[in-house]
């Protein structure tokens, strides 16, 4: 039936299909584009929704479920309509975390006020993204670099809207919670939302490394973690690694995330042009080589922190790691043939 909530707290005109798909909810690479048409775009409420209650997190921290779908519903309704940093993407992060949270080797290390700070970060930590650089609001002067003082200026907003969301009786998903254990989840969440900040990512991904050198494993093959640092620096990790996703996905899905991030980062290049300002790297639409770019994203950036994660959590990654291989190799053979489709034209022209 189409009623007004259904089952996975948003109406769809297609229960069986969406059924269907949220079998794949625990699947890394789940079609979150499909979700997104099923549950008539509401894929983050509808994603999120049904993670909570398939973790019985609605019980844990006593939230009722309307109060959870008006959070979720108004959370959704700040992600800005940006081609990249939309709905989609804080759906396909919060998946993406949920399912990295069911490594084997992490079995049981969260207890439950991680697992719910991890959700939660995951669909707060790109609300109300304009679509623009931390580099571009900085050198723009924008209200929002001058209220962070260029310090992580997207993240802290991303921030301050989704716990502002909170304040309404109606939307407080928190209002259960003791006001001790509030504030633990309340510094976790500004813990890893601010993770997400690229210009962290080098110390970050030295930390993970760390972590991989001096891991100490029970036998059964899960991570002890025995400080907040320890546990709080996997999870800031997590949440990084899921922002960092597109390129393990499958490629159908991964190409798709490609068009959207070089769109966005092209349209920023068309502001920073009409504004005479110098257009940022990959965000000039002449000069851009995508397949180029995205090799070089991978081997930089993408590779080095999922081998890191891989090595974390080994087995549990491989496939992760194996899809990402054959991503790079598609890529680099485009770039490949572009570059002898290029000496074909040079020839025919000479
Ligand atoms: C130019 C290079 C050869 C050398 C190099 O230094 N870098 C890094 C670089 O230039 N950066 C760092 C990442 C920044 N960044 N980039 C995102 C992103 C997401 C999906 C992408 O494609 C596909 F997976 F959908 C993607 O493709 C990329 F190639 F553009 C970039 C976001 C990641 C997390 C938070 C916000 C977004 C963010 O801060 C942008 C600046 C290179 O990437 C390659
Ligand atoms: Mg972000
Ligand atoms: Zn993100």
């Amino acid at each position: 039936q189409t009623g007004e909530y259904y089952t996975y707290g948003v109406k769809t005109s297609k229960p069986k299909e969406l059924d269907d798909l949220m079998e794949d909810l625990d699947v890394w690479g789940l079609d979150i584009f499909l979700m997104d048409e099923l549950t008539e775009h509401r894929p983050l409420t509808a994603v999120a929704f049904t993670i909570f209650k398939q973790r019985d997190l609605m019980n844990t921290f006593s939230i009722c479920p309307s109060t959870l779908i008006n959070y979720l519903i108004e959370l959704e309704d700040h992600y800005q309509s940006v081609p990249y940093h939309c709905k989609i993407h804080a759906a396909d992060v919060t998946q993406s975390m949920h399912v990295l949270l069911n490594h084997k080797a992490l079995e049981s290390v969260f207890d439950d006020d991680e697992i719910f700070a991890a959700i939660f970060s995951a669909a707060i930590h790109d609300v109300d993204h304009p679509g623009l650089t931390n580099q571009y609001l900085i050198s723009t002067a924008s209200e929002l670099a001058i209220m962070y003082n260029d310090d992580s200026v997207l993240e802290n907003h991303h921030l301050a809207v989704a716990f502002k969301l909170l304040q309404h009786e109606k939307r407080d998903i928190f209002c259960n919670i003791p006001k001790k254990k509030r504030q633990l989840i309340r510094t976790m969440v500004i813990d890893m939302v601010r993770a997400t900040d690229m210009s962290k990512h080098m110390s970050l991904l030295a930390e993970l490394k760390t972590m991989v050198e001096t891991k100490k494993v029970a036998g059964s093959g899960i991570i002890e973690l025995d400080s907040y640092q320890d546990r709080i620096r996997v999870l800031k990790n997590m949440l990084h690694c899921a922002d960092l996703s597109n390129p393990t996905k499958p490629l159908d899905i991964y190409r798709k995330w490609t068009d959207r991030v070089m769109n966005e980062f092209f349209l920023q290049g068309d502001k920073e042009s009409s504004q005479g300002l110098e257009i940022s790297a990959m965000c000039d639409r002449h000069k851009a080589c995508i397949e180029k770019t995205q090799v070089g994203f991978i081997d930089f950036i993408v590779h080095p922190l999922w081998e890191s994660w891989a090595d974390l959590v080994h087995p549990d990654a491989q496939d992760i790691l194996e899809s990402l291989q054959r991503n790079r190799d598609w890529y680099s053979e485009q770039v490949e043939n572009l570059q002898a489709l290029d000496k074909t034209n040079d020839k025919a022209q000479n």
